[in-house]
């Protein structure tokens, strides 16, 4: 395994803690595939179902020697993360108008977030380096992670946090699990800048997406899907995009399981953005070459409220490999998915919900057929932004979503009910 640049294709060892190289490119890890067999690998990856209370009990660890085969077992923090559920359901089915749709809940992480498969392997990394500091830039989701994860191993976390715009829940879970949090003026754009620039300085172990280890354990995501259907994939899968690290995982997960036969065949990727910022999807529906950083995102949806997302290089290039596609959906139009998947008994937090929306424009812009196979993955636990949530029922308190206000007296409640 070594370390190598996405962009001029320079080297590094593994164990040199930097996440860019000097040309600008993000640096991503590179292992000799040749040699691992897909029916081999298919076998005992289904064997380690059975497993309990080992790290191969993990949704991403039973992957391991796709994940970071290098890492000595006793190295693994672990919460057995991954192992979410693969869902059908009819009222979304109806609301995206595709016939064979599934939703993948990573809301069902330990810390109720798809970070999680991806702070395993960054922690794990970062202990066996010898770090004691661990950091990161975060909406929320990523910091309450990495905080849970730093807590386990019996390390410090410092989270940089934006003042305004991150869910309360998101706060006070990051808070609980012990990590310190500098609050500051600006957006997780800023934080990341910072980080890059004085991390070294400051002795942290930056565990954000930048970090390549992240996306080694997000790749799970994908072949925990290819597992549950019996090492298929469906013709789309469809995520949130906001600093992007989803859909590089994605595709790099998907480009390992077709270079070890565990697949055969690509599917297509759709990346769906909150419009208030959405700079990858301009940057790709106009054509252009160049990402132009949103300077003041904003969307309802907290978690993709990302202006400058670092990984858009490794994102537009999956999207090339796999004919990808992008589209934009309103908050609007987010929480009216939203509401859909609460109220189908799965739930999720708003950014997730983008999924669900973007699938639904793809269908009405005849890009994605109805009798085409989807999966919409759920990136976060609908309590995560409780904030939103509140304010969106306030608003549906008519639909019988909000609590009845009544005496406990037969007469008023049968008024009510
Ligand atoms: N929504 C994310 C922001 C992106 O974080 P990263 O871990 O991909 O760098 C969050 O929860 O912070």
């Amino acid at each position: 395994m070594k370390l190598s640049c996405t962009e001029c294709g320079q080297e590094r060892s593994l164990t040199d803690p930097v996440w860019r190289c000097e040309c600008g490119g993000l640096l991503q890890v590179e292992q000799s595939l040749g040699a691992l067999d897909g029916e081999k690998l298919r076998h005992v990856f289904d064997e380690r179902l059975a497993e309990r209370n080992t790290p191969y009990a993990s949704g991403v660890w039973r992957y391991k020697e796709l994940i970071h085969p290098e890492l000595p077992m006793e190295g693994i923090v672990t919460k057995y993360e991954g192992n979410t559920g693969l869902y059908g359901s009819e009222p979304v089915r109806r609301f995206t108008g595709v016939r064979n749709l599934r939703l993948k809940a990573q809301s069902e992480n330990p810390s109720g977030s798809f970070k999680d498969n991806g702070m395993t392997v960054a922690v794990s990394q970062g202990a066996w380096l010898g770090y004691e500091r661990f950091a990161c830039s975060s909406t929320g989701n990523t910091s309450s992670s990495l905080a849970m994860y730093a807590a386990l191993s019996g390390k410090a976390s410092y989270v940089f946090v934006p003042e305004e715009g991150v869910a309360d829940g998101k706060v006070l879970q990051t808070a609980a699990y012990g990590a310190r949090m500098i609050r500051f003026q600006g957006t997780y754009d800023d934080g990341i800048r910072f980080l890059e620039r004085h991390a070294a300085e400051l002795e942290l172990y930056v565990c954000n997406s930048i970090n390549p280890f992240r996306i080694e354990g997000q790749k799970s995501i994908v072949y925990e899907i290819a597992q549950a259907l019996n090492w298929t994939l469906p013709e789309w899968i469809v995520l949130p995009g906001g600093a992007l690290s989803n859909g590089s995982a994605l595709g790099k997960g998907l480009r390992d399981m077709v270079a070890t036969g565990l697949i055969s065949r690509m599917p297509r990727v759709a990346i769906v953005q909150a419009e208030g910022a959405s700079p990858f999807h301009r940057m790709i529906e106009h054509g252009l070459k160049e990402l132009v950083p949103e300077p003041r995102p904003h969307t309802l949806a907290s978690a993709l409220n990302i202006g400058n997302p670092p990984s858009w290089k490794k994102a537009a290039d999956v999207l090339q490999a796999t004919r990808g596609v992008t589209v934009s959906v309103t908050d609007e139009e987010i929480m009216e998915a939203k509401a859909v998947i609460d109220r189908a008994g799965i739930g999720c937090e708003p950014a997730s919900a983008a999924s669900a929306a973007g699938l639904r424009k793809l269908v009405a812009q005849g890009i994605v057929d109805k009798d085409e196979t989807a999966v919409c993955i759920l990136t976060g636990h609908m309590l995560k932004d409780a904030d939103a949530l509140q304010r969106y029922m306030a608003r549906a308190a008519d639909d019988g979503g909000m609590p009845v206000s009544s005496a406990l007296e037969l007469g008023q409640l049968k008024e009510c009910l």
